[in-house]
């Protein structure tokens, strides 16, 4: 098997980053070019102004960076951003933009080999081939004109792009790998994460590799183990049983996906896995993983109980890739000059993202958002706290309501959550003393989603039935990633399942999945 990677992404105009649809409108503003002097939150109002080279200084242009950047700039900010890689940061180099490239030609493939699927809509193929070269190439010049899109995007709108790495001298000074001291009035820290990998596993980027070197497709094993069943595991083990490997998962925890809404996580083992060629071993850890030679030497694992740390079994496989979470990158950032020290690697933040120093008191200027501070490994998590942070900087005290965020693995089907799971709502109705109400929506009663012949999965629906609002939604199912809007706008307004029943639905559409179980709800709200 040849390591080849051939690399040559076009690159178009179009910007489609899903999670920067806000900043768009900004494009349309006129490029600013004075300078504006806002009013810090922190800054005694008498007090002389220090002069800046820059009103805010970022670290990190990731989605984080970016979404903060443009934000600052609508709020007449002068602004530049420190990237030390490439722009785009994770998710779009390395991250969800390539994976749900891969996972999109994936799914056509799933599809086009599913000779009883397309029987049922009166369609039959001779065969589907693919060509590992072509999905590799749509993985990568994806991110690769996405981050062509971006760096446009922040130099169209005047922020300065330094390319170099930055080190903190202080909460408004900055050092970077070019040798210059920049000063800003205030410092965003976003410098992401990187893949945590566990002790004892070796990485060499061929046959034992993280989801970094994944993405670049290089070759499809026929055998890989996936360590960690989480979000990345899950997604790739969907790319790599579309395109014909043989999956094995090794899971830490009693049950596969064990970060997922239980019955959810069931149905999921249902749809996802038991058809599919996967087996796994759960309540194991892979203690040690030592990496092969394609063709002739396997991938080596020894896997552990995760009770007894005894060694329970071996495997041997053609590779695996190493998907056991991420950690916060702080290498070289110079916390120590501000007097920070991470909590288990992370930059530790109050409600509104300004940095909390060792005895736990807010560092004037200095914030942190993104994957760093821990809150919530996703990209519009990072983006939506990036302007929350600028919205406390510039004197409106402003906080991102976590529990409203939603969240999506983009499987086929996939899976879509917004607020508590069930276990967790059925410990805040115990605390709280309310009664919890759960009505479920099942795609299988849905003339769209059987139109498909797509009729698996459910949207359920928990909420307070003293007072009718929504605690948290969780829908397996096609498109659940797009259908869980709806649900999260109605946590984040308090909207009631009494109100949302009210609102009328396109027919025929998969939203009426969800609509049927809110209108379950409403029947079982005594309020
Ligand atoms: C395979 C995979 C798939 C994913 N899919 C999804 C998905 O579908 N949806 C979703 O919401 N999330 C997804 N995520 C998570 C998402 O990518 C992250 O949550 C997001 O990228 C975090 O953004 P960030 O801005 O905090 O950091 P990052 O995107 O990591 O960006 C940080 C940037 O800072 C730069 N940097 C670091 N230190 C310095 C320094 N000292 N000086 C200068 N620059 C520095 C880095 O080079 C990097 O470019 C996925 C992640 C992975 C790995
Ligand atoms: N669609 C999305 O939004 C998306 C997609 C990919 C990644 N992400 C983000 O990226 C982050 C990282 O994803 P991830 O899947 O790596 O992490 P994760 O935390 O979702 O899952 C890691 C899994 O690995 C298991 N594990 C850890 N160490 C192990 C070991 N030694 N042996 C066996 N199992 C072990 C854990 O029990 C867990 O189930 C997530 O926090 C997620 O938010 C999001």
């Amino acid at each position: 098997m040849a390591f080849v990677h051939t690399f040559c992404p076009p690159f178009s105009r179009g910007y489609s980053f899903p999670s920067l649809s806000y900043q768009r409108s900004s494009f349309i503003r006129p490029v600013l070019t004075r300078r504006v002097v806002v009013r810090s939150n922190t800054r005694k109002s008498n007090a002389p102004r220090a002069s800046f080279d820059y009103d805010l200084a970022i670290v990190g242009a990731g989605v984080g960076g970016h979404g903060a950047a443009l934000h600052a700039v609508a709020k007449g900010l002068k602004v530049c951003v420190f990237e030390a890689r490439d722009i785009g940061g994770t998710c779009v180099n390395r991250g969800c933009v390539p994976s749900k490239a891969l996972l999109a030609a994936a799914g056509r493939i799933r599809e086009m080999k599913d000779a009883d699927h397309l029987r049922a809509l009166g369609i039959s193929l001779d065969g589907v081939s693919y060509d590992r070269q072509g999905v590799a190439d749509h993985a990568n010049g994806l991110a690769s004109k996405v981050k062509g899109n971006m760096a446009n995007s922040l130099t169209a709108l005047g922020v300065t792009i330094i390319n170099s790495r930055a080190t903190l001298l202080g909460a408004q000074i900055i050092k970077g790998s070019d040798g210059k001291t920049y000063t800003a009035e205030n410092i965003i820290l976003a410098p992401g994460s990187v893949p945590f990998v566990p002790r004892g596993i070796e990485i060499d980027g061929k046959t034992v590799f993280t989801s970094d070197d994944a993405l670049k497709m290089e070759w499809v094993p026929d055998w890989v183990a996936i360590v960690g069943s989480g979000y990345i595991g899950l997604e790739f083990s969907d790319v790599y049983t579309a395109l014909g490997s043989n999956v094995t998962f090794v899971e830490a925890m009693p049950n596969l996906m064990p970060g997922f809404d239980p019955e959810i996580a069931r149905l999921a083992q249902r749809l996802l896995i038991n058809p599919r060629p996967i087996d796994y071993h759960t309540n194991v850890f892979a203690a040690k993983v030592t990496p092969g030679i394609p063709g002739q030497r396997p991938v080596v694992i020894d896997l552990i109980d995760a009770g007894t740390k005894e060694q329970v079994d071996q495997l041997e496989v053609d590779a695996a890739m190493i998907a056991t979470g991420r950690a916060p990158f702080t290498e070289g950032l110079g916390l120590e000059s501000v007097q920070v020290e991470t909590q288990r690697g992370f930059v530790p933040v109050d409600d509104r993202m300004r940095v909390l120093d060792k005895d736990g008191n807010v560092i004037d200027h200095l914030y942190a958002i993104g994957d760093v501070n821990g809150k919530m490994m996703l990209a519009h998590a990072a983006s939506a706290q990036g302007i929350s942070a600028v919205e406390n900087m510039v004197g409106k005290e402003h906080q991102v309501d976590h529990n409203a965020v939603p969240a999506a693995c983009f499987t086929h089907p996939e899976i879509s959550m917004v607020g508590l799971t069930e276990p967790q709502a059925k410990e805040k109705a115990s605390n709280e003393g309310f009664e919890l109400g759960k009505s479920v929506g099942h795609f299988r009663a849905n003339s769209k989603a059987l139109a498909e012949g797509e009729g698996d999965g459910i949207a359920k629906v928990l909420f307070n039935k003293s007072n009718g609002k929504i605690l948290g939604v969780h829908i397996i199912g096609l498109h659940a990633a797009d259908l869980i809007q709806e649900c999260s706008n109605a946590v984040a307004r308090g909207t009631t399942v009494d109100e949302l029943a009210f609102c009328v639905h396109t027919h025929p559409t998969l939203s009426e999945v969800v609509d049927e179980a809110i209108k379950g709800a409403v029947g079982m709200a005594a309020h």
